[in-house]
């Protein structure tokens, strides 16, 4: 089969959890539309409970959708669940690991798993890639948490699958390892694997990923090239207390983003890529404001959430 436009094409996708004991029914995923260029590093960036988990798992098999249809490497999960499955390599949050096992032992299992062949194993390889090589016979529970994070990675791979799935692969690792196991995954794209990553860090995805999807309470809300979201994303605030109260806001900054509070400040939201604080506090001065007191906020991911939200709504 020749390779696919899309990685991965979700269209419509929901995904009810049902009620049990005194948790409420949860409707985790409420139609999800996306599609994964082939070879992006893809972020699926959100809040704790947005529905990350929830996606991947759909996609690995882990757990049933209600509805709405997926693909993977151009494979229905429906139609060919066996196919588009060996397809990705799925890294999840939690280590899942026998402790009894060696690094090597435990990708030859992971291999025969997924039926790949003895001669077509790479286990040495592998473990190489990631770094491992030299601890190939220790037993698991004696590796540190960082290389534990870093077999899972390498046991995701043993099928040589064309996607590989992250889900929040920097919990609990440091900032070494982390960086180490980003120029692995940076290698593995330069050699043509499309990497998706789950994280709620902006300045993880916005330091490795291409294309960023925000999701919020089950929604993807944004989806875009990471430089043009961005600039989407440098929204400013800043809160002008006057010397004098002002009645209402003088016609020449009414074509400024400002409000008049009713602590008496002025609010006034601007864009870095369009303006600075120098120019606009001399735009108060020009209108006849003397400028008591000011002070400025940069809005956190859960205001861009929010933002974004209501300008969908
Ligand atoms: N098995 C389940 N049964 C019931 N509700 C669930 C189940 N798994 C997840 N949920 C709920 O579905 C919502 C989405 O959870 P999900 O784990 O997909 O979010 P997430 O974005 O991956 O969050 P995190 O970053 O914390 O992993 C949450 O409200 C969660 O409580």
């Amino acid at each position: 089969m020749s390779a696919p436009d899309y990685a991965i094409e979700v269209e419509n996708l929901e995904k009810t959890y049902a009620a049990s004991g005194k948790m409420p029914e949860k409707r985790a995923l409420k139609g999800i539309d996306i599609k994964i260029p082939r070879g992006s590093i893809f972020g699926l960036l959100g809040p704790n409970g947005a529905g990350k988990s929830t996606f991947i798992n759909i996609l690995a098999g882990l757990v049933t959708k209600t509805s709405g249809t997926a693909k993977i490497w151009g494979m229905d999960i429906d139609q060919h669940p066996r196919a588009s499955r060996a397809a990705i390599g799925v890294v999840n949050q939690e280590i899942t690991m026998d402790p009894f096992f060696t690094p090597a032992e435990a990708l030859e299992l992971q291999a025969g798993f997924y039926g790949v062949p003895k001669g077509d194993r790479r286990t040495s390889e592998i473990l190489d890639a990631v770094g491992l090589l030299d601890k190939k016979d220790a037993y698991v529970r004696q590796l540190s948490g960082g290389m534990k994070r870093r077999l899972m990675v390498a046991k995701a791979l043993v099928h040589n699958p064309p996607v590989l799935i992250l889900d929040e692969p920097t919990a609990g690792v440091d900032v070494e390892l982390r960086r180490s196991l980003w120029q692995y995954v940076r290698r593995l794209h330069d050699e043509g694997t499309t990497i998706i990553l789950t994280t709620h860090y902006l300045e993880e995805a916005e330091e490795l990923c291409d294309e960023i999807a925000i999701v919020n309470h089950g929604e993807i809300i944004a989806c875009e090239p990471t430089g043009q979201l961005l600039k989407r994303l440098d929204q400013r605030i800043l809160v002008v207390t006057p010397r004098e109260e002002l009645k209402s806001v003088p016609d020449s900054l009414k074509s400024l983003d400002i409000e008049l509070l009713a602590t008496g400040d002025l609010k006034i939201g601007y864009r870095t890529s369009e303006t600075g604080i120098g120019r606009i506090l001399e735009q108060v001065r020009e209108a006849g404001i003397g400028v008591a007191d000011l002070s400025t906020d940069q809005p956190n991911l859960e205001d861009v959430f929010v933002a974004m939200t209501s300008e969908v709504a």
